[in-house]
This record gives C-alpha cells, sequence and structure tokens, in this order.
C-alpha cells in the first residue's frame, strides 16, 4: 500500500520536530529514515500511524487521506490499519506466544479457527512455530521481537512501522534479525517505514534511505547512492567516513589544498554537478580503507601524496587501522586489510596515497 506524506509539519509547543516534509513511499517499498537522535525520525513515523497530530499537511494510505489539516480530516489511529513494532517488546510475559499473538485478533472478536490459522501462519513467517505454547517469559530477545512482530503482521497491517525495533539485542542477533526482517518484508511485499540511527542497519533492510537532519530529508536515495554519493559532508561523516578534511580551492575545479597546508589534493567528484558558489565551506571525504600506506621513500611531493608519520596502530582483525599524523597537516585513518599484515609500527615514516576518484570534495552541509 502506498503512504504519502505532503508538507507534513509537526510542532510540540512552539519547536518545530519536523519541518514541511514530503514523501512518497511505492507499495511494498521499505522505506528507511536514518539520522542521528533528536532529527524527527520517530515523530514522522508516529505521524502516519496517527500517534502525533500534524501542525500541517496531508497524509494518504493507499487511497484513503488519514490527515489533512486543511481539510479538517484525522482518521483515529485504530483505523488506520497500521501496524507498529517497537524498541520495547510489549510482550505479556504470563502468556504462550501463541495467546500473545492472537490477542488482538481476539480484540476483533474473530472466530477460534480464523484465529487460529492467522496465528499459525505469522509464526510461521517468524520461525516460531514450534514455540506456540512456550511461556513467553522464558523467550530470548530475539523471540520476544519476533512475537511483537509477529502481533503486528497477524493484524495483516496496510503498512508496518518499526522504531528501532533491534536496539535492544546484542550485536549478532542484531545482524541474523535484520537479514530475516528484509526477507519477511519482501516474501510479504509489506510496504514499511523503517526507523533507526545505525547507518548499517539502514543499509541492509532499505530499498531507499531517507536521511534527516533537523526534521527534514536531505537526501532520499537506494543504499548504495546514499553511501557512495552523500550530498554533504556532515551526511558523509554520519554515514562512516572518517577523514572529513576542509580544503580550500586551488585555482581549477579538481585541484585543492588541504586547509592552512600546502598539501595538494585532487579529487574524481567535487559536489556531484560541480563546484558551489563562492563562500561554501568545502571538505575532502576520504574512506580509510581507499588510503594506501607505504614505506616513506624521500622528497617527491605530488598530489593525493602525503608523507607523514604512523601515530597509533590498531589491529582490528579484517584489517588494521593506522592513525597517520601528516607532516605539516592533519590526521588520517587509513586502513589496510589483513591480507597486507601489519608492516608498520607507530613512529615509522610513511607515505599515504589515495586515487582521485576515491576522493570526494562535498559542501560542509547542505540546505534540506
Ligand atoms: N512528546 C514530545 N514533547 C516535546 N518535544 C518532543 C516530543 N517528542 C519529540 N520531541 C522533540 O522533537 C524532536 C524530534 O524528536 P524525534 O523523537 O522524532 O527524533 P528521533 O530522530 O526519532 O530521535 P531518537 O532517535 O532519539 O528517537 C526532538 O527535538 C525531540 O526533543
Amino acid at each position: 500500500m502506498e503512504v504519502t506524506l505532503e508538507n507534513v509539519s509537526i510542532a510540540y509547543g512552539g519547536a518545530v520536530a519536523v519541518k514541511d516534509l514530503s514523501i512518497h513511499i511505492k507499495d511494498a517499498e521499505s522505506l528507511v529514515l536514518l539520522g542521528k537522535s533528536g532529527c524527527g525520525k520517530t515523530t514522522t513515523m508516529r505521524s502516519i500511524a496517527g500517534l502525533e497530530t500534524p501542525v500541517a499537511g496531508r497524509i494518504t494510505i493507499g487511497d484513503q487521506v488519514v490527515f489533512d489539516s486543511a481539510a479538517g480530516i484525522d482518521v483515529p489511529s485504530y483505523k488506520r490499519q497500521v501496524g507498529m513494532v517497537f524498541q520495547s517488546y510489549a510482550v505479556w510475559p504470563h502468556r504462550t506466544i501463541f495467546q500473545n499473538v492472537a490477542f488482538p485478533l481476539k480484540m476483533q472478536k474473530l472466530g477460534r479457527r480464523e484465529i487460529a490459522e492467522r496465528v499459525g501462519e505469522v509464526l510461521e513467517v517468524v520461525g516460531l512455530s514450534d514455540f506456540a505454547d512456550r511461556g513467553a517469559s522464558l523467550l530470548s530477545g530475539g523471540q520476544m521481537q519476533r512475537v511483537a512482530l509477529a502481533r503486528s503482521l497477524v493484524m495483516r497491517p496496510r503498512v508496518l512501522l518499526l522504531d528501532e525495533p533491534l536496539s535492544n539485542l546484542d550485536a549478532r542477533l542484531r545482524e541474523r534479525l535484520r537479514v530475516e526482517l528484509r526477507s519477511i518484508q519482501q516474501k510479504l511485499d509489506l510496504t514499511c517505514v523503517y526507523v533507526t540511527h545505525d547507518q548499517t542497519e539502514a543499509m541492509a533492510l532499505a530499498d531507499r534511505v531517507a536521511l534527516m537532519q533537523s526534521g527534514r530529508i536531505v537526501q532520499c536515495a537506494a543504499p548504495e547512492e546514499v553511501y557512495e554519493r552523500p550530498v554533504s559532508a556532515s551526511i558523509a561523516d554520519f554515514l562512516g567516513v572518517s577523514n572529513i578534511l576542509p580544503v580550500e580551492a586551488d585555482g581549477t575545479d579538481r585541484r585543492f589544498r588541504l586547509a592552512s597546508t600546502s598539501l595538494e589534493l585532487e579529487c574524481g567528484d567535487v559536489c556531484g554537478a560541480g563546484l558551489p558558489g563562492a563562500g561554501t565551506e568545502l571538505r575532502a571525504c576520504i574512506r580509510p580503507e581507499d588510503l594506501h600506506l607505504d614505506a616513506d621513500r624521500g622528497p617527491g611531493r605530488q598530489p593525493n601524496c602525503w608523507a607523514g608519520v604512523v601515530d597509533v596502530v590498531s589491529y582490528q582483525g579484517a584489517t588494521t587501522v593506522y592513525q597517520v599524523v601528516l607532516d605539516d597537516g592533519p590526521s588520517l585513518q587509513v586502513a589496510s586489510p589483513r591480507r597486507l599484515g601489519s608492516p608498520f609500527v607507530k613512529g615509522d615514516r610513511v607515505r599515504t596515497s589515495i586515487a582521485a576518484r576515491d576522493v570526494q570534495v562535498l559542501p560542509a552541509e547542505v540546505a534540506a
């Protein structure tokens, strides 16, 4: 079922939490709202469920207008046929899994046979068929979250809203469940809106990622696009690009200098379409895994190739991460793959280099 938000604004008292936000979510699409704490993700999601009342805008689910401030329409939450799964499972510990999942159907006064059939179906989907009669207090966190998911799915919602559902689980379980969730969403062709501040989770679960900052969507695209082509340095930073360096233009549109240094930089991608107007603060965004490290072989300066000293060596299994302090320049993080071993130690003189195509120069921020 499609969901459309048009010019939705939400305020708490005088403070605006969501500003003039518009987005169209396609049928069977998984849209992930991603952003730092307080950027308005949960508020946006709750407005679809009818748990927040916008001060302006229009929200449509399928062909039903569920909210329209101008027309005075505000369909109550329980009539929107929206399922929700939260961080806290809200599972009743003294009931069995079957009873937990059957509860909303009982409230609808469905017959015993239909309830048994529908609960059986969803327990199968979430992989809990063998546990139907088990008391919920005996479940692990991951199983509890599956029960919560089953309890939402059993209502056959038009849209499923998930608010950080995995954040109470340990890292390994989270990894497994995110793949399971993606598989369930695709198998059932569910339209989902998923809220998280975890970029890996967002990438793994999304058809499209909507990046939010200060109540607005600043970039909305497929995960690969967002990862490869963030529109601003602050988004790149949020997505884990750990080398964000202020740069100054050097006369041509692909040559720069690292700010306050004489170190030259050539890049493949400047702000996507070209240099923004004068006065825009620019940052070079460099992923640690794109930098190469060699022993310093003496003088011979060229762009994208800078000498320095290893300051920190951190072995991390798949990679060794080095912190290198550049001569007369900033520090860089370099991630060297496992197959290259860890040939450098603290104090070694080294040369870092990077291909121009792997450097993006982006505006520090973008206006939404
Ligand atoms: N009930 C409320 N009363 C007042 N202000 C609120 C309320 N709920 C949210 N806010 C404010 O609205 C803004 C957006 O909050 P929201 O919970 O949507 O952010 P979020 O991106 O989901 O953050 P988090 O990841 O921490 O949940 C924040 O500044 C928050 O303090």
